[in-house]
This record gives structure tokens, C-alpha cells and sequence, in this order.
């Protein structure tokens, strides 16, 4: 049986190409026709390591194929996954109208069973609003003999890592309260599982609840971090030894304990901020997320708070040098990237910035303009005659660089780490005045 992916943004593109590379005939949709056409055409609207490859060569072999049209590629299609965007509403719930035109859509052309999956971030209850919206459709056609489930299969791909996290993931959650549809599930990802990982079948508010409560976990141990940060700045004790010393500690584990200029990214913020939204909506009270949120946007103005004290409110005359756009490595992603603050937040104040990236820079040129920034190709031309450089995505290739280069070619040596990329006593010794995250005490 055929699969259908319906938004062809990081998740839809991915899931289609995955289970075409797993020996599915896939059918990719998006309502944008100029992505559609791009991808027909083979260019990958998106960077991602690995994608491009393996939609050429699935694409090639004739599994996987792309259209604006739902109702073609739904036709042989028993797997319908919903993967549009749910961005954040003002108030910061999460903007459910693509999600929902998507169940209208397939509501007006099933003609018959259908599982429709929904892969989409979405609140708990919204599986029910998509089964409802269906079901209104179906009403309107009088062909309510017609059969369908709903099920939610949230997704926990990371970006810059997300062929190899689909391909490989830690599990699968399915939400269902239909045991066969959850057997059809458990089969059709059967391939990816590896020893011991598992497929989780729970009821679909758990599955959904599931997705916001994992992202917010992770939020919270890196605003947790970022808070000890600060107390090792104050205290003279230094994050890094104290993120191994506590990660050792297997109750605890070592992944996600980066301190750094805040999270940023299409998921975190707004998936924390939907989450208390939901909770308020539930009259629940959620001190943690208020505080995890609050910390993060403290944490994104940690580095132009820090280059203030330095040089002072009014910075014209001078020139800053931003290695790292993306709001990770391996992307061009620049949703809610730290970088856009900081960079805004420098030129409010009158810098100048020379701004590189490996990936991003045309992505950045079009959120940041061209207003008091300049774009370069090279790193190290980006740091000629600049006061100071500031690093702000942990690209590999900035992580050795030319020390000697660097200092010749800055008007003075002084950087402003975001990152932590650098051992802080031998940026000192190398003659640069050195500031970092959580271990700017450390004189020992
Ligand atoms: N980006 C990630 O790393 C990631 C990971 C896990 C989960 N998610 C979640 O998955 C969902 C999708 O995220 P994304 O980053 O892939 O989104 P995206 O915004 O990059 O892409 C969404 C796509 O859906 C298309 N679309 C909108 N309405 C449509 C319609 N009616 N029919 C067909 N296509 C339509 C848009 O044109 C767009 O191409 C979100 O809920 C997100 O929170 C994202
Ligand atoms: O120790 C860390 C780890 C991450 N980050 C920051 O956190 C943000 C998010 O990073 P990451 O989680 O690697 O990227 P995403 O692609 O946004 O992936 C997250 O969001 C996705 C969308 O929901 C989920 O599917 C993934 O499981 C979840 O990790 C980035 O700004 C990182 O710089 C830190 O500051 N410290």
C-alpha cells in the first residue's frame, strides 16, 4: 500500500523519503507549488546532510513522487501522514488551521479506509478535532459508510540530525484506541527498530502530550543549565567540569547539558509556550515552564548584555564579527535562532556586524537584511579589523581555527564564546581576552 505525506517541510520530506527508502511507493504533497516544483525538478528546498542523495535516488527508482494534488496521492494511499506546520499563535498556542484544512481536504476526497496519522506537534485533543472534521466532510457528502482512523505519531526527529534519528529512532509512539490500526502501525515501522527500541501504543492524548512534554523536558535541563551557568560566573566554578561531574551520574546523563545563548529552533519555544498554554486552558499551573521559557530569554540576551559592559550602550563605530547563523549546526535553519536577537540587538545599538556562516547565509539575509550587516564567505575575512568576534552556532569548522591568523587579522582579540568551543586558559595565554558561558571565574 501506498504512503501519502502531506507538507513537505523538514518532517513531511523526511518521513516520505525514509519509508521510500525502506521499499514504499511514497507520494509527497504540499500546497506550495513552487516547492513541489523545485522538488520535482530535484532541489531540496532545505539543507539537511543526506537528504538530497536519497530523494534523488528514491525519486529515480520511482518510489517516491511529488504533487500538489491530495486527492491523486491519496487514491492507493492507506497511510495518510498529517506533517504541516502548527506555528504559534500570538498568545503562543499552537495555530491549528493547516492542520485542520488538511482534515477538511481529506475529509472531501476519501473514498475509502483511510488511516490518517498525524505527525504534526499538536495539542492533546486535536486527533479528535481531526476525526471530527472528517466526519463532518463525510456527513456533507452522505458517504458516512465510509471508514477511517485517526492516530497520532509524534515526531522527534532533530534537524541537522534527521535522517539518521528517523531511520534509527529511540521509539516510536503511536496513539490509538484501535488495536488492529495500532498492529498495521507497529508493522509498518517494524524496519527501523532496532534491538531493544521500541513501538509505545498508548491512547492518542498521551501520544499527543507525549511530543510537548519530551521538547519541554529538554528545554528544562538546558534553561537548568544555563541557570547553574550563571552561578559558576558568580562563583568562580566552571560549567563544563560541573556538567561532566553531574552527567556522569546515570540517573542524569550527559546529553542536553550545554550551557550556551539559550535554546532556539522551529520546536522548543514554541512547543514549551503551547504547553502552558494548554495547561492554563486546563487550569493547570505551571511554574516550570513559565520559568523554563524565562530563562531561555534571559539566556538570549546573556551575550549582548555581556558585550554592553564591555563597550557600552552606544556601540557605533564598532564592528563585531558573528561566526554562526543557523540556530544549530547542520542546518540552515534560522527559526527563533539566538543569532537573530543578537545580531538585531548589536545593530539597534549602532555596531556594525560582519557575519558568517557556512550554510545559513542566505536564509539570514533575508530575515536580517542587509541594514548595518555584511556577509562574507570566508571566516576569517569576517574578522578583519572587527573589535571583537562572537561565536554563535558550534559549526565543526570553527572549532580549530587558525589562532594566529585570527589574532593578526582583529583590530583586538577578544571573543565572546557562546558556545564554550575554546579552553579558557589557553585562549588567555594565547593573548585573546576570552568570554565564555559559566567559566569566565575560573582562575584555578
Ligand atoms: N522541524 C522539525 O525538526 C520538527 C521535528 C519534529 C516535529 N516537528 C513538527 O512537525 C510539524 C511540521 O514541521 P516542519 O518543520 O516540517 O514544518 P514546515 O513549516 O517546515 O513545513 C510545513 C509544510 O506544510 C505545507 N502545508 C501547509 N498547509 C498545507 C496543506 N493544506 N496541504 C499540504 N501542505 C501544506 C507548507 O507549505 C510547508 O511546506 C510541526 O508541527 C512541527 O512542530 C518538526
Ligand atoms: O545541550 C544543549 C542542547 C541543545 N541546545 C539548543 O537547543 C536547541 C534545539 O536543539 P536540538 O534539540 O538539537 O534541535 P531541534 O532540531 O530543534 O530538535 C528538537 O525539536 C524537535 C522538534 O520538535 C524534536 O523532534 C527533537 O527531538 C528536539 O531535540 C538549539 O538551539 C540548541 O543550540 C542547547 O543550548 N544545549
Amino acid at each position: 500500500m501506498d504512503i501519502c505525506t502531506i507538507g513537505t517541510g523538514y518532517v513531511g520530506l523526511v518521513t516520505g523519503t525514509c519509508f521510500a527508502e525502506m521499499g514504499h511507493n511514497v507520494w509527497c504533497v504540499d500546497i506550495d507549488e513552487e516547492k513541489i516544483k523545485k522538488l520535482c525538478n530535484g532541489v531540496i528546498p532545505i539543507y539537511e546532510p543526506g537528504l538530497e542523495e536519497m530523494v534523488k535516488r528514491n525519486k529515480e527508482e520511482g518510489r517516491l513522487r511529488f504533487t500538489t494534488s491530495l486527492s491523486e496521492a491519496m487514491e492507493n494511499s492507506l497511510f495518510l501522514f498529517i506533517a504541516v506546520g502548527t506555528p504559534p499563535k500570538e498568545d503562543g498556542s499552537a495555530d491549528l488551521t493547516h492542520v485542520i484544512g488538511v482534515a477538511r481536504e481529506i475529509g472531501k476526497n476519501i473514498n475509502n479506509y483511510k488511516i490518517i496519522i498525524n505527525k504534526s506537534t499538536v495539542p492533546v485533543k486535536t486527533g479528535l478535532k481531526v476525526r471530527q472534521v472528517i466526519y463532518e466532510e463525510l456527513l456533507l457528502r452522505e458517504r458516512t459508510d465510509i471508514e477511517f482512523d485517526v492516530v497520532s505519531n509524534p515526531e522527534f526527529l532533530k534537524e541537522g540530525a534527521a535522517i539518521e534519528d528517523f531511520l534509527r529512532p529511540d521509539r516510536i509512539v503511536i496513539g490509538t484506541d484501535n488495536v488492529r490500526t495500532g498492529e498495521l502501525m507497529k508493522e509498518l515501522y517494524s524496519p527501523f527498530l532496532r534491538n531493544g527500541h521500541q513501538v509505545l501504543i498508548m491512547n492518542i492524548s498521551s501520544a499527543e502530550l507525549t511530543k510537548y512534554a519530551a521538547n519541554s523536558m529538554l528545554a528544562t535541563r538546558i534553561s537548568f543549565i544555563n541557570e547553574i551557568s550563571r552561578i559558576c560566573d558568580a562563583s568562580g566554578a566552571d560549567i563544563e567540569q560541573v556538567r561532566l561531574g553531574i552527567g556522569s551520574d546515570s540517573r542524569i546523563g550527559m546529553p542536553f547539558l550545554y550551557a550556551g545563548i539559550g535554546y532556539g529552533g522551529s520546536c522548543f519555544p514554541k512547543d514549551v509556550q503551547a504547553l502552558i498554554r494548554t495547561a492554563n486552558e486546563l487550569g493547570v499551573p505551571t511554574e516550570i515552564l513559565n520559568s523554563v521559557e524565562m530563562v531561555n530569554i534571559a539566556q538570549k540576551g546573556l551575550l549582548v548584555e555581556m558585550v554592553v559592559n564591555k563597550y557600552g550602550k552606544d556601540l557605533s563605530g564598532y564592528t563585531f564579527a558573528i561566526w554562526g547563523l543557523a540556530f544549530k549546526p547542520n542546518t540552515d535553519d534560522m527559526r527563533e535562532a539566538p543569532s537573530l536577537e543578537i545580531i538585531n540587538g548589536l545593530v539597534e545599538k549602532g555596531a556594525k556586524i560582519n557575519a558568517h556562516d557556512p550554510i545559513a547565509i542566505s536564509v539570514a539575509r533575508e530575515l536580517l537584511g542587509e541594514h548595518g550587516i555584511t556577509y562574507y564567505e570566508n571566516n576569517y575575512s569576517a574578522l578583519e579589523g572587527v573589535e571583537a568576534l562572537l561565536l554563535l552556532t558550534e559549526w565543526n569548522n570553527y572549532r580549530r581555527p587558525d589562532f594566529h591568523r585570527m589574532l593578526r587579522v582583529m583590530k583586538t582579540p577578544t571573543i565572546f564564546d557562546g558556545r564554550n568551543q575554546y579552553d579558557p586558559k589557553k585562549m588567555k595565554q594565547m593573548g585573546f581576552e576570552y568570554y565564555c558561558i559559566g567559566r569566565n571565574g575560573n582562575n584555578e
